[in-house]
């Protein structure tokens, strides 16, 4: 592990997309309708020539690749391609080797995991072990760390109580407002550890979309989901893809992938084989063989 990793917030948190400060651009999360990420440019994800070795092993290989804004890009490969490298690259849990990462046109590369999750680039993260004692609701309002109520010393400012009691309202109402949108609001006081595997996965996803991201990167979002809350998930993702979010994501079912990303793109020993629509993918006969030669 990096030292850009190694802050004063836990690259968990921070992948978590925990933001330093809830007040940071409020009410830019909208999930009701016309909302959603202000589109800017075209490719708000660009990594070039990225680098990463372990040892002898290169697990990242001058990788280069973008994703496009609004589009749900799907990341595959066979087992240590160096999908979750990349992600850590890009994320700022590893620091290249060599390369850079470009997020709205401002290179993050070797940037802190939380300063890149407060930019609008959000990995969602499994729920610690500590956090699953806690509720859905108490999770969700621990979401975005570093709020200025958690300083008790601070509460003795004059006209701070104030504000914090306003801050902690907006986020109740956030916390609810995305509740509600992954329908699992009924299940606000439930401790995370009682849940289903797929109820986690939606408050893993519904914690980081609290901090109103950008770019969600998703790491196997289905791994133990039953199908019906897999296809809840999956429905959920494509409307806030539709709102304008940008999702990518590194999953190993096939035909999830082939059916539901618009962009493939295809790692193969840390290097891109190629990218390109699911029908082009499917039909290469590079990808074939790589994943023929690959145990997956
Ligand atoms: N911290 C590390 N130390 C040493 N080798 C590592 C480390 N992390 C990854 N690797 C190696 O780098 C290569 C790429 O690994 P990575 O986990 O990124 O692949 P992946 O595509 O995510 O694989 P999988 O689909 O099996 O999860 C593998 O050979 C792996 O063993």
């Amino acid at each position: 592990m990096s030292d850009a990793a190694s802050d004063e917030q836990s690259p968990e948190a921070a992948a978590a997309g925990a933001p330093d400060d809830v007040d940071a651009e409020p009410g830019r999360l909208n999930l009701g309708g016309s909302g959603g990420p202000a589109v800017s440019e075209e490719y708000p994800l660009v990594v070039e020539n990225l680098r990463k070795s372990f040892g002898g092993i290169t697990a990242v290989d001058d990788a280069s690749f973008r994703v496009e804004r609004g589009s749900l890009t799907g990341l595959i490969g066979p087992n240590g391609a160096g999908k979750s490298t990349t992600f850590n690259l890009i994320t700022g849990m590893l620091e290249p080797d060599a390369g850079s990462v470009t997020f709205d046109g401002e290179e993050i590369t070797g940037q802190k995991p939380h300063t890149i999750a407060n930019k609008g680039l959000v990995r969602t993260f499994q729920i610690a072990r500590e956090l699953q004692e806690m509720t859905v609701l108490e999770n969700m309002m621990l979401a975005p760390k570093h709020q200025r109520g958690e300083a008790l010393w601070r509460s003795v400012t004059p006209g701070f109580r104030g504000d914090v009691i306003e801050q902690e309202s907006a986020l109740l109402e956030r916390v609810w407002e995305v509740l509600e949108f992954f329908e699992i609001d009924h299940i606000a006081e439930e401790y995370a550890g009682n849940l289903s595997g797929g109820q986690r996965k939606l408050l893993e996803l519904a914690r980081a979309l609290l901090t109103d991201p950008d770019i969600l990167l998703l790491d196997e979002p289905f791994a133990g989901v039953n199908p019906s809350l897999e296809r809840r998930l999956l429905d959920h993702i494509h409307e806030l893809r539709e709102q304008g979010y940008t999702f990518l994501l590194v999953e190993h079912d096939m035909d999830l992938i082939m059916e539901n990303c618009e962009r493939v793109i295809v790692l193969h020993q840390g290097r891109v084989l190629t990218e390109g629509t699911p029908a082009e993918i499917q039909a290469n006969e590079e990808v074939i063989e790589a994943y023929l030669g690959g145990n997956v």
